[in-house]
């Protein structure tokens, strides 16, 4: 072991830099007392923890970390790597988080780089990054639930990109597992050898060490290509820390990234000066130097958070490189508008959006108006938990309050051959608003995924009703062991992003799991849904549907609705349907007579066509169905304030 003797710079000794929470003076991580200049390559291990929702990741990081000395051992650390309130809150992971530490592995001293990713598929994307700068990954395998969807998702994304694979089945200290099938399972669908399957119990502490010995012993290390004095290194993650700034976790690839250098983005062309580098233990600690194959983070004099662009290759100053291959971002599933509550509150909300989204580089933002909410933004996610979590930690980290519109998938539309001049190769529809009507479009398209759900046997039959209900088509059907199946279906995105998952669990008394991933498009039956107010549509109000989901849901049941509300929206708002479409009460009677629903059809059939006149006007819409904007925004349309 090298231990720290001698200021590596001067005047740039390590520092320690908030010491909190579970870092007590008893804590011995003995990186803060290794000079990392000294860990050659060959004693660098680097990996992620990944498994299905809940397996227990975090909490075998949390012991990983108490064995190693990086945090003291309390019965108090839960999820310690879960640092944002909205993990804590909701008790999953949502953003993958690094740690360094140093294993005594017999008498060597190696310097290991955790990764702790999430499991629900919504933010997958933080798991095909944080893969990219590891060699090996710890599968965890729930001993009790066995292999899940998105185990074999997880496992093949570690193959696909190289990777050793440590395979855990944890939880053992749990009543009632059944180890022999787990092992059967990953055997049969992952060819793993038993033998090489690790029992432990992140609970309980059982198996943490051999499980790190394994991590040494079949994980490679970092390969770096450098030479002399190159300097590359790639950035993975960042996020916003309101005394530095933008913060970014790199990796180096070749050479030493030192304070003071200047640096150059290959994607921006922008030269930085280094500010501060440090490494995560799991707290900030700041370092002089980070040296290859190392991770760490660095701090430069970047003006916006923009300038942060997870994928970039940094190199030193006129020493152009060849950019680093880093995983593309993952194309958003669902849409959805974001307003101030306020249009004082624009600016506001933009800083905030802005440093969220330095932290999660799986959204995409475009500006976007709407006449009764203003200025905004249209953002696309990848799937509606991953919504809700932006616009949770939107208002938990930056007190910035939203109105969502209603969520959409982004259908595309083929436009007639000799308009493609026009229109180009596809009309991206991600609003009501790019919609074409028929004389445009030659096809409509809608976004399709292979759903893969693991279900026990017994409810084969409920899993196919649901997907077929969702316009599902069965595609494989197998079994993972002698009691459960794996249905591989593709589905209409837009039938699974609201209650699909719910759905499941719910019909499969909470033994079905999902995942799924993209699988391109399909033609549609797409059809534009407007509602009119005295004759005139309301833009906020129109959605894209699939006809059978466009029927007019019957009369409103006033005196029903009264009960439901709240009483203190009595005075203001009556819920119009069974979503959560809010009308203004002066509005109701407007609505009951002049709303009509107008739909513009893609390829109707005859029963499509009857629904087409009904919904024209031939019968007045008397409900509106199917529309779920929120409160705020139903009441600032239709009072126009
Ligand atoms: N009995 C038992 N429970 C465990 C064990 N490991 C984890 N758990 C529990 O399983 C639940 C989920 O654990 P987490 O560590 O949050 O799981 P995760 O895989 O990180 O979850 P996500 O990041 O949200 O996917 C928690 O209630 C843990 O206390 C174990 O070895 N034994």
């Amino acid at each position: 072991m090298i231990f720290f003797r001698r200021p590596l710079f001067p005047c740039h000794l390590i520092q320690w830099t908030l010491l909190t929470r579970s870092q007590s003076s008893d804590v011995s991580n003995k990186i803060h007392h290794t000079d990392l200049k000294d860990v050659p390559l060959e004693r660098i291990r680097n990996f992620s923890i990944v498994a299905h929702i809940d397996h227990g990741k975090s909490t075998l990081a949390d012991r990983i970390l108490e064995v190693v000395g990086a945090i003291s051992i309390s019965k108090d650390n839960k999820q310690i790597l879960d640092k944002l309130q909205v993990e804590r809150e909701r008790g999953i992971t949502v953003k993958a988080q690094t740690a360094s530490f140093i294993y005594d592995y017999q008498g060597q001293d190696m310097l290991l780089n955790l990764i702790d990713t999430p499991g629900h598929v919504d933010f997958s994307a933080e798991v095909s990054k944080s893969l990219a700068s590891c060699q090996g990954v710890i599968l965890v395998v729930d001993a009790k639930q066995g292999v899940q969807a998105q185990t074999v998702s997880n496992y093949n994304l570690a193959v696909a990109n190289d990777l050793a694979v440590v395979p855990v089945l944890n939880k053992i200290d749990l009543p009632e597992v059944d180890l022999d099938s787990c092992l059967n399972q990953l055997e049969s669908l992952f060819d793993i050898d038993p033998n090489s399957v690790i029992l432990a119990s992140a609970k309980s502490g059982i198996g943490i060490e051999e499980i790190l010995d394994a991590v040494v012993d079949r994980i490679l290390p970092p390969l770096t290509h450098g030479q002399g004095d190159s300097l590359k290194f790639l950035l993975q993650d960042s996020w916003y820390d309101q005394y530095k700034g933008a913060v970014g976790l790199i990796q180096v690839f070749d050479g030493v990234l030192k304070l003071g250098d200047e640096i150059t983005s290959v994607k921006t062309k922008k030269t930085y000066n280094v500010k501060s580098l440090g490494i995560l233990t799991p707290e900030e600690v700041s370092v002089p130097a980070i040296h290859p194959g190392q991770i760490g983070f660095f701090t430069c004099n970047m003006k916006t958070t923009k300038e942060a662009i997870v994928g970039d290759t940094f190199h030193r100053i006129n020493r152009p490189v060849e950019p680093i291959l880093h995983v593309s971002t993952p194309n958003p599933m669902v849409y959805s508008g974001f307003y101030p509550t306020e249009s004082s509150y624009y600016s506001n909300l933009k800083t905030a959006i802005d440093k969220i989204s330095l932290n999660d580089s799986s959204v995409s933002i475009d500006p976007e108006t709407s006449p009764a909410l203003g200025s905004g933004w249209r953002i696309g996610f990848l799937g509606l938990l991953h919504m809700e979590v932006f616009s949770q930690r939107l208002q938990q980290e930056f007190d910035a309050e939203v109105i969502l519109t209603q969520p959409s998938v982004p259908y595309k539309i083929i436009p007639k051959p000799h308009l493609v001049k026009k229109f180009g190769q596809e009309i991206w529809v991600k609003t009501p608003k790019d919609w074409v009507d028929k004389d445009v479009a030659e096809t409509y398209l809608e976004p399709i995924v292979k759903g893969t759900i693991i279900v026990p046997e017994e409810y084969m039959q409920q899993v196919a009703s649901l997907c077929s209900s969702c316009r599902g088509i069965a595609e494989d059907t197998t079994f993972v062991d002698q009691t459960r199946v794996r249905m591989v279906y593709t589905l209409p995105l837009s039938d699974i992003v609201t209650n699909f998952f719910d759905d499941l669990k719910r019909i499969t008394s909470g033994y079905g799991s999902f995942d799924y991933e993209d699988a391109g498009y399909i033609h549609s039956q797409l059809i534009k849904v407007d509602i009119l107010l005295n004759g005139k549509p309301v833009p906020e109000l129109s959605f894209l549907s699939n006809p059978s989901k466009a029927r007019p849901t019957g009369k409103i049941k006033v005196a029903k609705l009264k009960e439901l509300l709240p009483r203190q929206l009595y005075d203001v708002a009556i819920q119009a349907t069974r979503g959560k479409t809010i009308l203004a009460r002066e509005t109701i009677k407007a609505a009951r007579k002049d709303v009509t629903a107008k739909c513009y059809g893609g390829d109707l059939t005859r029963k499509q066509k009857l629904l087409k006149n009904q919904a024209e006007g031939k019968k007045r819409l008397r409900a509106i169905g199917n529309i779920q904007v929120s409160k705020e925004t139903f009441i600032k349309v239709l009072t126009n304030k």
